[in-house]
């Protein structure tokens, strides 16, 4: 794998490369590589993986209703990936009587966020139960506390984000019609939600784009049309055997 990533980073970069790539080709070429050289990134220094086992890892991220735990569902189906999704995580912690069962309940219908440490916790457990090595990590780091805590437990950074680009009346029409029965799907938590997604969540979105690290999406039409967008972006990393 590792050979066929240096010959294409060469290939892109090569003077012959502007008659087969356009510009944008050749930025979404680039940005493919990336993610795939700066995997784990201190992997191997006493994060969570190991050299010999750092799984592939994509942040899902967008506000309340952009549709990331529908196009995960998508993208399991056709390109292999696992997907952890950290609010059913900590739904499920609450259902499972755990000791912060209580809190966590608390923290979702008020629409904040639940302290870092338990959620990258949870989803160390789940990386580590699961046989795969690739990763759809849905909802997640919705701060930058979030974000910092991840890097510290793990070690490692994700090698993709995406984010759903959605207007914020289609993201309340989607919550308010999810019909899930979940506490916090109700008018006045999502406005709460909203303003912790423009606070807290943008400034990490921010981050990943300042890094070339972030795919955004838009997330308006059609879940097939919005899957026809998200496609290329993993059928592109199956040519380096993801
Ligand atoms: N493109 C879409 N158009 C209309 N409704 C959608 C679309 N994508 C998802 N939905 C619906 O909107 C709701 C929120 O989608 P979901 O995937 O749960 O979003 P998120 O995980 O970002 O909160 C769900 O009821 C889902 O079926
Ligand atoms: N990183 C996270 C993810 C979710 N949560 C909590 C707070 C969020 O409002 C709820 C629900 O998250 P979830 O990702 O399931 O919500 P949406 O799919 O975006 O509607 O869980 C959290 O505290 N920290
Ligand atoms: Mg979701």
């Amino acid at each position: 794998m590792w050979r066929r990533v240096t010959s294409l980073s060469s290939f892109l970069t090569s003077p012959s490369r502007s008659f087969l790539l356009n510009p944008n080709q050749e930025a979404y070429g680039q940005r493919i590589c990336k993610s795939l050289c700066t995997d784990g990134g201190k992997s191997g220094s006493g994060g969570f993986f190991s050299r010999d086992h750092c799984p592939y890892i994509a942040f899902v991220l967008g506000g309340p209703g952009s549709g990331k735990g529908t196009q995960c569902t998508k993208i399991v189906e056709n390109f292999g990936f696992t997907h952890l999704s950290a609010g059913d995580l900590l739904r499920k912690e609450i259902t499972s009587d755990s000791k912060d069962g209580s809190m966590i309940f608390q923290m979702i219908k008020e629409g904040n966020i639940v302290p870092s440490e338990v959620t990258v916790k949870l989803l160390q457990k789940a990386i580590s139960l699961s046989e795969n090595n690739k990763f759809l990590i849905d909802g997640f780091p919705r701060t930058e506390e979030n974000r910092i805590s991840y890097e510290r437990i793990i070690g490692a950074e994700p090698n993709m984000v995406l984010f759903f680009h959605c207007p914020e009346e289609e993201m309340i029409k989607r919550v308010l019609n999810r019909n899930e029965g979940r506490i916090d799907d109700n008018e006045e938590t999502v406005k709460a939600r909203l303003n912790v997604f423009r606070g807290l969540s943008l400034p990490v979105v921010n981050y990943y784009a300042a890094k070339g690290k972030l795919h955004k999406i838009n997330g308006t039409g059609s879940e097939e049309e919005i899957f026809e967008r998200v496609k290329p972006i993993f059928a592109a990393l199956r040519y380096f055997g993801i």
